[in-house]
């Protein structure tokens, strides 16, 4: 689980997170979703601490993110941020490789090797693997983070709109993976997704936030509905029903 308590953050003196408790389940996929601007890549920085956190606290899998030292850290979450600038002659198959540090250290040995292929493999990346980052498309680039974060191999993985830039077909394979590391590794994913209806199909937990501050949260079903989504996005949001799911329609 992932526990966040009486979390408050300012940005050059500007609220921007404000008295935040939460929890993240364990073995759960867990989507933030809410307008731009409320502070869902905030509070996800937080929780991987890219941000020192100013107020409050926070757990992952009982590890205090304020103490816990780095390599310990970094073996229990992997995150992936929203701005990912790594210099771009780096090939594909060393970005995914970075994923594997903190396990080996600087000392790569077959097990580390082979988690890099398999990340490769999995994220279709194994053809592209000896391009650099500045040679592939925006998508191909953002399934390289990703498969770098899959290589880190923690219980916990974090990831900032990782949807961004990336085709439906890709987007839902990426989707069933991380749901298949979820129902079938026990492992546990947060991600911010600003399309809806990934959340709606694919996620078990949703929280909702609007202007800094968690305004729903619970089971996805209970969370999308047509009046919470409504006033959230303060716009007219209509929720059918596809396959036992919610089916957010904001077209109309
Ligand atoms: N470096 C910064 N300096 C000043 N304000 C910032 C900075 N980073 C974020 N903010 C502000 O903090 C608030 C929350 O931003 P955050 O990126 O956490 O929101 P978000 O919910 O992830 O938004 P989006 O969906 O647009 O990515 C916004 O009002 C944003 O303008």
């Amino acid at each position: 689980m992932i526990q966040i308590d009486q979390v408050s953050h300012q940005i050059g003196g500007t609220p921007i997170l404000h008295d935040i408790s939460t929890r993240l389940p364990k073995g759960r996929l867990t989507a933030l979703i809410g307008p731009n601007g409320a502070g869902k890549s905030t509070l996800l920085r937080l929780i991987g601490r890219l941000e020192p956190l100013q107020a409050g606290a926070i757990t992952v899998a009982g590890h205090d993110v304020a103490t816990t030292p780095t390599d310990r850290l970094a073996r229990v979450m992997a995150i992936l941020g929203q701005q990912t600038a790594i210099a771009s002659r780096l090939r594909l198959s060393e970005l995914v490789a970075f994923g594997r540090w903190p396990h080996h250290k600087g000392r790569p040995g077959p097990a580390d090797r082979a988690r890099v292929t398999q990340a490769l493999e999995a994220f279709a990346l194994a053809p592209l693997a000896h391009r650099f980052l500045d040679e592939v498309s925006g998508g191909q680039a953002q399934r390289a983070h990703i498969a770098m974060a899959f290589a880190q191999d923690t219980d916990w993985m974090l990831l900032d709109e990782p949807l961004n830039n990336l085709d439906m077909a890709h987007a839902r394979a990426l989707m069933g993976r991380l749901r298949a590391l979820v129902d079938h590794e026990g492992r546990s994913v947060a991600m911010v997704v600003h399309e809806i209806n990934y959340a709606a199909a694919w996620a078990d937990h949703v929280i909702a936030m609007k202007d800094g501050r968690v305004i729903a949260e619970g089971p996805a079903a209970e969370v999308l509905t047509e009046a919470r989504l409504s006033d959230l996005y303060d716009a007219p949001i209509r929720v059918g029903q596809h396959l036992g799911r919610p089916l957010v329609l904001h077209h109309v």
